[in-house]
């Protein structure tokens, strides 16, 4: 009994873990006679419906959240937990699988998204742990799916970040954060982001600091990040005794107008204030991951060849896969007379 390799892919729903699985499978069998690969890919989300890969096997042939919610009268988050404990009462039939490839053999997990499943009730991680004392502790990576669209608005992509970070804790494996559909995000603003050397300056760019307007003339357009912000006013010019009081909307004008026009600034003044905090504790959420070095994102364009290849050979980089293979190579045989294998 072997123990191949194993690719756990994660992300939020819909974030393209499939298709990531789908294009991973092709590009293995495209690849040149070297290095060509045969990925297998298992489904091990009970609520997956469609995919376009071929599924070696499938944790709906053991349990499914359709026939859950039907049978249980439970609902979709709901059977989907009841599926995930479930498998894991039954893990014998995950081992029986996993029995079926050798050593040199390569497997992608398409896993559920639901970060519920890591984080508030860790069953993936209990199934992670099993895989572990059956001897794949040093053969697993995890490879978190992101949508590209994520790191295009600041607010997407601080929750992208911390999800990202939340996964790579909780799994506690060699971690990959792809950046999907990238093919979907302008080429100019995607450059541009993927410039960035650290998240601080990325969420200064994306318009998140306390700028004025005029650092945003800088940001190339047509460019996404300038429909989605608008530069809030700086924070030393706010304070609790600018705003409008009630009292002076009495004395100014007694006209229903003059009053609305009053509230209107006044709840302009407060929206303010909570910009100029948000926007602190932003910068300190982004400067810690950048003090950490915790997150970063691979970029991934399914219809660039270069890209898909670019994001595997990370993913190998991380679990070292194939560090064994190099020293079979044509180069090192020729300098020690081909004694080596
Ligand atoms: N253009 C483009 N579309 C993509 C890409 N990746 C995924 N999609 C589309 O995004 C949608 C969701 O993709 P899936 O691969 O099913 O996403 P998922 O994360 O597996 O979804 P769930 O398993 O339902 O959580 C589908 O319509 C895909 O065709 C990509 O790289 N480029």
């Amino acid at each position: 009994m072997g123990r191949c390799v194993i690719q756990l892919v994660t992300g939020p729903a819909g974030s393209g873990k499939s298709t990531y699985c789908h294009i991973m499978q092709e590009h293995g069998l495209a690849m040149g006679p070297k290095h060509r690969r045969r990925i297998h890919v298992a489904n091990l989300d009970p609520a997956a419906e469609h995919f376009r890969y071929d599924v070696s096997f499938d944790v709906r042939d053991l349990i499914s959240v359709d026939d859950v919610m039907e049978e249980l009268r439970l609902g979709p988050n709901g059977s989907l937990v009841y599926c995930m404990e479930y498998l894991l009462q039954n893990m014998d039939w995950l081992e029986e699988n996993l029995d079926n490839y050798d050593d040199d053999e390569y497997l992608i997990v398409d896993c559920p998204g639901q970060i519920e499943l890591y984080t508030h009730i860790p069953v993936m991680n209990k199934i992670i742990d099993q895989l572990r004392m059956w001897g794949y502790d040093h053969r697993m990576v995890s490879v978190f799916v992101v949508d590209a669209t994520f790191v295009t608005e600041p607010a997407k992509f601080i929750s992208g970040s911390l999800l990202a970070l939340s996964a790579m804790i909780s799994m506690q494996l060699p971690h990959v954060n792809v950046l999907s559909k990238c093919d979907l995000v302008e080429e100019a603003s995607m450059d541009r982001v993927l410039e960035m050397e650290s998240a601080l300056q990325l969420w200064d760019v994306l318009g998140g600091g306390n700028r004025s307007s005029s650092d945003f003339e800088s940001i190339p357009s047509p460019s996404p990040f300038r429909n989605h912000f608008q530069p809030p006013a700086s924070r030393e010019n706010i304070d609790a005794s600018s705003l409008p009081s009630s009292s002076s909307s009495s004395s100014s004008s007694s006209s229903p107008s003059a009053k609305y026009n009053t509230q209107q600034q006044r709840a302009a003044s407060l929206r303010r204030i909570r910009e100029g905090r948000w926007n602190r504790l932003t910068e300190a959420i982004c400067s810690l991951l950048d003090d950490y070095s915790m997150v970063g994102f691979i970029p991934l364009n399914i219809n660039d060849e270069d890209s898909i290849s670019h994001v595997l050979a990370t993913v190998d980089h991380a679990i070292q896969y194939g560090e064994d293979l190099e020293v079979r190579g044509a180069d090192y045989d020729d300098d020690v007379g081909g004694d080596v294998e």
